[in-house]
């Protein structure tokens, strides 16, 4: 078994015998967003500590994928760590640890003040040193003088995290800090409190300050909205997470009350809201209720008889509720549009597009959808430009800001949202802010498939409010061209009894949880003996750890699919293998790359340090439409693609879809996460595992129901006898 040395920082103990000090415990690799499981005597660990840990991966029959210990030490930082880890960085290309190591070592830990003082000093080097001059000065020269990005990344943080504080800080970065290390919670955006409880460790700074609790209440409130999708918590809720991480002991009350002064957090009564999140909703609300600005009369006499010319073009007949939502785009300034796959969607859109080209012939229409997969195939499917929401409103992922905004608003007078169902509440109110010259906004969704990464229920309240023109298309056109696939997902929905039956395009075949990987294995390898291209057939499953998990298929079909071969080069990142040929999943958005969350590319090289300009390891991927390079520290921005979640499928769809279904799963299994599953297939799903876990996702609402005080607001808080009672249930298509 092949020994490895892994640095990661520990996260959490699953088990401890303390007797012996055996444990099973998470920690998260460097540059690496997945934790992984490590085994092994571990007496004391130290929560975000980094340790470096020398094992070997093994797989267990019932967990899958985890790291066995053989030995390991505590990293602890100390300022001339933080040096070399500065040093090393890529700030400085072509500066390895060893080469930081040892300039650390000749210069002292005031290495940038001497270099700065005089730069001859490098001349005075050893030779393996003295050849990375110049790229030392520069990278010194890039921070203009400051020595900030020495101090961030020396204490942990990355480089664009310290970019990040250097723009909204400027000079005076590290003395605030210093003041107040905890402001990096609420001023910073992507810097959360463990980072800046570590940078507060390093510097010495009180562990019972207030600033801390408020920080530590802020960044609860903030991770379980995230985590449950809520808008707000409950303000017992909230004491209840903070007793039971049981770290500080502080009166969350006056905590509280001094948040809410800040206007961190905004309290309605017992309700309790992140600022961003109350600002989102209370933001959609106001729009949404003064929608459109400008009152423009749309002038479309005659529609009827184009109707019936653009049916001609089309080679369509479209039915009564699919007239009535073309009408009411014409007739109304917001259009609320959902129905399952197949029910005409986006027939409608192509019809309201060419009858808009009619009647406004210099009118400018903009479609847009959350993914980038999602708008793509909306651009194929409407004949029509679409591009994600975060390229339409020009995201700055630095600051996390947008160029599109109120000020400089889109430019368009209709806007169609497809996908709406994975918008979430920020991202809506964010563009609802850039809409000031739209006229008219189309939403469109399915609000049985998941709800959205982020917080709120958008698509399900905006209905539920009742105040927006709403169709819900029935019709499956799809179906009636013999789709069974469309038929099990309506199954699923009405709850039909047996309706997992195998057929011309779906297939069960039954096994245990600890045959699926098997069995997955020997689906698609005969699929690939067959002939069938290895893009077309998708694995999805709904959950990363255990035996069936998304980990351990992922590995065992990189063996099939893209096998160790003496020319594919490959690197080790964290407990996965990138190759040349590998499929890959994006995971992060990267607007200037022209890549999203969600997109599917390939790996077709990776380059050496010793090979290229950076000096350092470099993975290039292809995608439709990009080809984007990886430095190391975006290796965490992708995952291997030969086995996805179902959350990272949604927006997108495949000819054939293989979905294991497991009571391994069953913390996870919802009736909307399998209907979500099925409908990602465009041909034939290929389901195996227990039919019992079947009908059980099937039978199964979500556990949580998502808090959000959305309806309230848009109805009016004079009006709420008049709030429609929304139980969170699916809505059944007739
Ligand atoms: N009125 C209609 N008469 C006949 N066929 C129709 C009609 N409306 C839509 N279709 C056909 O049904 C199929 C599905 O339509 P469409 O792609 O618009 O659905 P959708 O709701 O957008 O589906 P999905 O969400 O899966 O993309 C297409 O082949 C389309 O041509």
């Amino acid at each position: 078994m092949e020994q490895i040395s892994v640095k990661a920082s520990y996260q959490i103990t699953i088990f401890h015998n303390e007797q012996n000090h055996y444990r099973v415990a998470k920690f998260l690799p460097v540059n690496s967003r997945q934790s992984i499981t490590v085994t092994g005597i571990m007496p004391v660990l130290h929560k975000d500590h980094l340790y470096e840990l020398s094992g070997c991966y093994v797989e267990h029959p019932r967990y899958g994928m985890q790291f066995q210990l053989h030995a390991y030490q505590v990293r602890q930082p100390s300022e001339k760590d933080a040096l070399i880890r500065y040093f090393s960085s890529s700030l400085f290309p072509g500066i390895g640890k060893k080469s930081a190591e040892q300039l650390v070592e000749a210069l002292g830990e005031d290495a940038i003040a001497k270099i700065k003082a005089d730069a001859a000093i490098l001349d005075h080097l050893p030779a393996s040193l003295k050849k990375h001059k110049y790229v030392i000065l520069n990278g010194i020269e890039e921070q203009n003088g400051y020595s900030f990005h020495s101090f961030f990344v020396g204490h942990g943080l990355s480089l664009a995290m310290a970019q990040r504080i250097e723009n909204h800080y400027g000079e005076q970065a590290v003395a605030l800090v210093k003041e107040n290390p905890y402001r990096l919670v609420y001023e910073i955006d992507g810097i959360g409190f463990a980072s800046a409880d570590k940078l507060a460790q390093a510097l010495h700074y009180p562990s019972d300050s207030i600033e801390r609790a408020q920080a530590y209440c802020l960044s609860v409130l903030m991770e379980r909205c995230m985590r449950q999708g809520d808008s707000f918590l409950w303000k017992e809720e909230l004491v209840e997470a903070i007793n039971q991480k049981n770290e500080l002991y502080f009166d969350v009350d006056a905590c509280l009350e001094e948040l809410a002064e800040k206007k961190l957090i905004v309290m309605e009564g017992t309700k309790l809201f992140h600022h961003t999140q109350y600002e989102a909703e209370c933001g959609i609300a106001s729009f949404l209720s003064h929608f459109p600005y400008d009152d423009t009369t749309w002038e479309c006499s005659g529609l009827i008889e184009a109707i019936n010319e653009v049916e001609k073009e089309l080679h369509v007949t479209y039915d009564e509720t699919q007239k009535e939502a073309i009408r009411l785009f014409f007739e109304e300034p917001l259009l609320l549009l959902s129905g399952g796959p197949g029910t005409g969607k986006t027939t409608i859109v192509k019809g309201i597009l060419q009858l808009y080209k009619r009647f406004y012939p210099n009118g400018k229409a903009m479609l847009c959808a959350p993914t980038g997969r999602a708008a793509k195939r909306l651009s194929e499917l409407s004949d029509a430009p679409a591009s994600t929401i975060h390229r339409l409103l020009r995201w700055n992922i630095t600051d996390n800001t947008f160029e599109v905004n109120e000020q400089h608003p889109i430019d368009a007078d209709v806007l169609f949202i497809d996908e709406f169902s994975m918008v979430d509440n920020w991202l809506f109110y964010h563009l609802l802010c850039a809409c000031g010259h739209v006229q008219k906004l189309v939403l469109i969704g399915d609000e049985n498939q998941l709800e959205s990464v982020g917080c709120g229920t958008l698509l399900k309240d905006l209905i539920a409010a009742k105040c927006f023109p709403f169709i819900r298309l029935h019709h499956i056109y799809r179906q009636a061209e013999g789709s069974e696939v469309i038929e099990l997902a309506h199954g699923v929905l009405e709850g039909q009894e047996a309706c997992l039956k195998n057929g011309r395009d779906v297939a069960f075949f039954p096994c245990e949880n600890f045959e699926v990987k098997d069995q997955i294995i020997k689906i698609v390898a005969h699929a690939l003996e067959k002939g069938y291209d290895p893009c077309d057939m998708q694995v999805i499953a709904p959950m990363y750890q255990g035996v069936a998990g998304i980990d351990a298929l992922n590995h065992a079909l990189q063996k099939l699919c893209n096998p160790s071969e003496t020319w594919k080069r490959e690197v080790h990142v964290g407990n996965r293998i990138f190759r040349e040929g590998d499929r890959i999943l994006q995971l992060k958005n990267q607007v200037e790359d022209n890549v999203y969350n969600g997109d599917i590319g390939e790996i077709i090289e990776i380059e050496t340090a010793s090979e290229n300009a950076l000096h350092e390891t470099v993975i290039t991927a292809s995608f439709d439409d990009a080809i984007v390079s990886y430095r190391n520290e975006q290796f965490s921005h992708i995952t291997h693609a030969y086995c996805i979640s179902v959350h990272k499928a949604q927006g997108s769809e495949y000819p054939i879809v293989i979905l294991p279904i497991v009571y391994d799963y069953r913390y996870l299994l919802s009736r909307r996460l399998l209907y979500t599953a099925i409908t990602r297939a465009k041909q034939a799903i290929v389901l195996l595992g227990s039919e019992d876990a079947f009908y059980y996702a099937g039978s199964t609402n979500e556990r949580h129901q998502r808090k959000t005080a959305l309806v309230k607001r848009l109805v009016g808080s004079n009006e709420e006898e008049k709030v429609p009672v929304y139980d969170g249930e699916l809505q059944i298509i007739e």
